[in-house]
């Protein structure tokens, strides 16, 4: 498990090229590297992935061609393990978390949330970063059949309570306002909780 426990945990998901690595960027250079850190799931999915098909780790973290052209086998192969066990890639992803806030990128399945909920009750709050097709398009998206219908992208369109969405359309102009105030509406709440 972690070496610290959170005082509170971001739960971030959103479509590909919705802008889920912008916005939790943008989080992480807001509150600073000594308040909160990013978590990926599939960090360590990416790397055992790597590991057991002797191929490129570095490349997979990238956002080129390499990583989209694995992506399929990756979600099959990521499945199998979460079929046996749920929580595994959540596990190793919060081990080296050492801050306070952790901002949990890419969260994909219900059984991602599930987890951090059973894990963490009182901290987790599930973001949602969403942005029309037609930008996610101006973005390099395009509609991938067997991925963008499938449970990495779709497991989260219904029966989550998201506390946050945020809408990060165009350039994201209105950006910056609604992290400012989703951020000071999810401290206030904790406050309150706490
Ligand atoms: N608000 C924004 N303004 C400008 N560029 C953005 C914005 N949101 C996303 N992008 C760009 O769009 C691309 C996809 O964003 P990314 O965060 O990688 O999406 P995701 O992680 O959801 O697949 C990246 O090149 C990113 O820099
Ligand atoms: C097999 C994956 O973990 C690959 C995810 O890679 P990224 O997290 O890089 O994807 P985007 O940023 O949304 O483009 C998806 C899954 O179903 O676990």
């Amino acid at each position: 498990m972690a070496t610290v426990e959170p005082k509170l945990i971001l739960l971030f998901s959103g479509k590909r090229k919705s802008g889920k690595d912008y916005v939790t960027d943008l989080i992480h250079k807001r509150l600073g590297p000594d308040v909160c850190c990013i978590l990926r799931l599939s960090g360590p999915l990416k790397q055992q992935y790597a590991q057991e098909h002797g191929l490129d780790f570095d490349e997979l973290l990238g956002a080129g061609e390499y990583k989209e052209k694995y992506r399929a086998d990756m979600i099959q192969w990521g499945e199998k393990q979460r079929e046996k066990d749920p929580g595994f890639f959540c596990r190793v992803a919060i081990k080296a978390a050492q801050q306070p806030i952790w901002i949990v990128s890419d969260t994909r399945r219900l059984s991602d949330l599930q987890w951090f909920w059973r894990e963490y009750p009182s901290q987790s709050r599930c973001v949602r970063v969403e942005a029309s097709e037609e930008t996610r398009r101006e973005r390099g998206w395009e509609f991938t059949t067997g991925i963008d219908d499938a449970e990495s992208e779709c497991g989260l369109d219904q029966g989550v309570d998201f506390d946050w969405i945020i809408k990060n359309e165009g350039d994201g102009s209105q950006l910056e306002e609604q992290l400012a105030t989703g951020l000071l509406s999810i401290a206030k709440e904790k406050a309150k909780e706490d």
